[in-house]
């Protein structure tokens, strides 16, 4: 499979964040994925996800150059990720968003080739193996991404003090406190209905490190929602050339004879 980055990431590749290696060690189960729905295979021992969140390990919320990050404390087992197709107990330690300048694209995932304008992100490491984030991003076993979907349309509640946040955070590096969040309201209402595969992370360091989780509900958010995301930069603000954080995805990746597992039939 390509070990290489497609030649056609321009995009990801121009970032800053995209300079240095683009080979991948190994390189056969890099994510995103196009999810062929029809391909799928149903697994009856796939549990419904068990998400424990307490939104007092809700921190702070940054502009890291190429999205805006929502972290918890993860010092211990209080926001924590388990059942599905997971063996341990994940914990959270962030979210975040990719989406693109325009409504007709933005998803890292795509479903039959289907692009989304937007995807959320609920980055968890496993606790029961590992002691850090750091420790578990290197490891087959050390992740668990809950990836959902986003759609225009009704404004989204839970999300608006999010978005009322984001202003402060406009450049690069810019971080500002944000508490008392409960991410399980940016969950669809089903939350039983997924795919599942072994994948990567999206950006550097790359580590197949991941299983993912995408869930097949998508949330809907206004479009004055997700024109809010794209008023952010990914300069910080002593660079002389400011440019708009707008599609800040990967493009697919090869699926390399991978299964992806549905959990409903
Ligand atoms: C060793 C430090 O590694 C990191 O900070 C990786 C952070 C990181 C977390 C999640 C993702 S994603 N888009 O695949 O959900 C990408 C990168
Ligand atoms: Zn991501």
């Amino acid at each position: 499979c390509s070990k290489v980055q497609e030649a056609g990431e321009y995009n990801t590749k121009m970032h800053p964040m995209w300079q240095g290696p683009l080979v991948v060690p190994g390189g056969d189960r890099q994510s995103p994925i196009d999810i062929v729905v029809r391909k799928s295979v149903f697994d009856s021992e796939l549990k419904p996800l068990l998400t424990n969140y307490d939104p007092r390990t809700c921190q702070q919320i940054w502009n890291n150059g190429y999205s805006f990050l929502v972290e918890y404390d993860d010092t211990a087992d209080k926001s924590t990720l388990e059942g599905g197709p997971l063996q341990d107990k994940f914990r959270l330690c962030q979210f975040h968003f990719h989406w693109g300048e325009s409504n007709a694209w933005g998803s890292e995932h795509t479903l039959d080739r289907r692009l989304f304008p937007a995807e959320l992100h609920l980055v968890h490491w496993n606790s029961n193996k590992y002691s850090l984030f750091e420790e578990a991003v290197m490891e087959e076993n050390g992740l668990a991404v809950i990836g959902v979907f986003l759609k225009v349309g009704k404004r989204h509640e839970g999300l608006q003090k999010l978005v009322d946040a984001l202003p402060a955070i406009r450049h690069k590096g810019s971080v500002v406190e944000f508490t008392k969040f409960d991410p399980a309201c940016l969950l669809p209402t089903n939350t039983d209905d997924y795919w599942t595969y072994h994948g990567s992370l999206t950006t550097p360091p790359l580590t197949e490190s991941v299983t993912w989780i995408v869930m097949k509900q998508h949330i809907e958010v206004s479009h004055d929602q997700l024109a809010v995301f794209r008023s952010l930069l990914f300069t910080s603000a002593e660079e002389e050339i400011q440019r708009s954080m707008v599609n800040n995805f990967r493009v697919q990746q090869p699926l390399c004879g991978r299964t992806v597992r549905s959990s409903f039939s």
